[in-house]
């Protein structure tokens, strides 16, 4: 053991820090982001460390916004989790599952989309789970609320998140959310959801 570890309180960190977006833009959105939240802080693998504000972003589709489309709202959560990548899709794809995502288009409208931009700044060319997310750099609607939980952020490979919100383009405007809302340092010390004030 080495000199100065006794009586000393050690903090043990396993696993690794993950950022997830999350998107709704059918239903009640709030509603639907709010739960899967809650349905992932549940998971005994997974600790929400913070979570964004609110943003209200108009839909965009391959061909770019869509004004008739229903307007999303988007989120960004800090995580850490024992899970690796494919264990932590897994569950994100069976949070989607049980809040009712229907896969059919391409960036279809959906009532719930949760992607892992990053997971512990790696990069993997895997199909099934590319990182940091391949799109991420480039959308406001996850690099916006993404600062919100981490103001020093990087994408790896493409640098601070700070400069390339101010460099993307699709419009995002802050939304007031309800009260029960959490703010932004939910669950860090006390593993319960705070409401934002
Ligand atoms: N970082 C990632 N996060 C989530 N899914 C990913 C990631 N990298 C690759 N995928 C794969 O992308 C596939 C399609 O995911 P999804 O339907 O959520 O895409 P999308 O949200 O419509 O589009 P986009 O990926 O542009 O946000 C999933 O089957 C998943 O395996
Ligand atoms: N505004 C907005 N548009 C999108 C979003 C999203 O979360 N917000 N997600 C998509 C596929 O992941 C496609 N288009």
């Amino acid at each position: 053991m080495s000199a100065g570890a006794v009586g000393r309180p050690q903090r043990m960190c396993v696993g690794s820090p993950a950022v997830l977006a999350f998107g709704s833009n059918l239903g009640d959105r709030e509603a639907t982001l709010r739960a899967a939240l809650d349905a992932l802080a549940a998971e005994p693998g997974l600790h929400v460390e913070a979570v964004s504000g609110l943003y209200e972003t108009p839909a965009l589709k391959p061909a770019g916004i869509d004004a008739e489309a229903p307007a999303y709202l988007n989120a960004v959560a800090r995580v850490h989790t024992i899970l690796d990548p494919l264990a932590l899709l897994a569950l994100v794809n069976r949070v989607e599952d049980d809040l009712g995502r229907v896969r059919e288009e391409r960036w279809g409208d959906r009532t719930i989309d949760i992607d892992i931009v990053d997971y512990g700044g790696i990069v993997s060319d895997d199909p099934r789970v590319t990182l940091p997310h391949p799109r991420a750099h480039e959308r406001a609607f996850v690099l916006v609320p993404w600062l919100d939980v981490d103001t020093e952020a990087v994408v790896t490979g493409r640098g601070r998140v700070a400069d390339l919100a101010a460099g993307a383009t699709d419009p995002v405007t802050p939304y007031q959310p309800s009260a029960s809302w959490p703010s932004a340092h939910w669950f860090s010390d006390t593993g319960h959801g705070e409401a934002r004030s």
